[in-house]
């Protein structure tokens, strides 16, 4: 399968609740190419993990459009949605145990999971030794879950993520209880997996280097896309509304109300910094 691709249009997602309705994604706009690695970046509560439920179908927008591939996912049926998460999209929740059978072998959870793909019309599957060799775990297929350590627990989680060849997979956290040797294998797995299979990768992670080491990192603030990096380069962003996201280390110089010059000569615009005059 090769990578697919992503896109997000003004996604908006409202929590319900009892307290009173939670906005955690207020206009998202996000375009990921197939084949490309991406890290969601951001502050506790800033609306990652919602994203990536809603780009593993587990959820809807509240409004808004999100693609993978070909598929508007809004306008699919829960069974349809599904069917996708267990062939076209691979999900690996946060904390490796949630994700395998501690009580059973590498083998069988990889064999798990291929099941729904495995009845797919198709869908040509990888021997589950192959699916090791990819995570770093060769021939480890009879190592029962509960005698691995922590970083290969992490490794066996992502190679049932990925266990059905998907064209996109969606990682939330998974460095987050690592040490620095746990943390470059996995990350050393992702990159495996990105460029022998051309997945498309999006990991959710509060540790800005690991979105360094991924190539692209978006930043997510109070539910909307902020600034980006990308091979060590920032840059701001423009939302869908029309507001400038900039980049975190640099919103103390530009505070609320600064004004830009806008230059326009010969068909080129420029932005100066015109001073700060917060409006009235
Ligand atoms: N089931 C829910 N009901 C109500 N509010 C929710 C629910 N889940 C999340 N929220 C709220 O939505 C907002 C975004 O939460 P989300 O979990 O997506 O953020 P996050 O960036 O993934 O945070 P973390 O890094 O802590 O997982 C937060 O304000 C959170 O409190």
């Amino acid at each position: 399968m090769n990578g697919l691709a992503v896109a997000c249009r003004r996604v908006v997602h409202i929590y319900r609740a009892e307290a009173g309705d939670v906005v955690a994604l207020a206009g998202v706009d996000l375009s990921i190419g197939p084949g490309e690695m991406l890290a969601l970046v951001g502050p506790s509560g800033s609306g990652k993990s919602t994203l990536v439920a809603l780009l593993s179908g587990l959820m809807r927008a509240s409004a808004g459009r999100v693609n993978v591939g070909t598929y508007d996912l809004g306008k699919l049926t829960e069974a349809e949605l599904a069917r996708l998460r267990g062939t076209l999209i691979g999900v690996v929740l946060q904390g490796a145990a949630r994700n395998l059978l501690s009580y059973t072998t590498l083998h069988r959870n990889i064999w798990l999971a291929q099941r729904r793909a495995a009845r797919t019309a198709g869908i040509e599957l990888d021997h589950p030794d192959r699916i090791l060799d990819l995570v770093g775990l060769p021939g480890q297929g009879r190592a029962r879950i509960d005698d691995l350590a922590p970083g290969a627990r992490q490794r066996a989680a992502l190679a049932v993520g990925i266990a059905a060849g998907p064209g996109l997979l969606l990682v939330d956290e998974p460095t987050s209880q690592l040490d620095s040797t746990g943390r470059d294998e996995v990350l050393t797995a992702l990159e495996t997996v990105n460029s022998e299979r051309g997945t498309t990768i999006v990991v959710v992670t509060h540790d800005a280097a690991v979105g360094a080491r991924l190539g692209r990192a978006v930043t997510i603030r109070d539910g909307r896309v902020g600034a980006e990096g990308r091979d060590g380069q920032d840059f701001a962003v423009v939302a869908g509304d029309g507001t400038v996201q900039l980049p975190p280390d640099v919103l103390g110089a530009f505070p609320p109300g600064t004004l830009f010059t806008v230059e326009r000569e010969d068909g080129a615009v420029t932005f100066v910094v015109g001073g700060t005059q917060p409006r009235e």
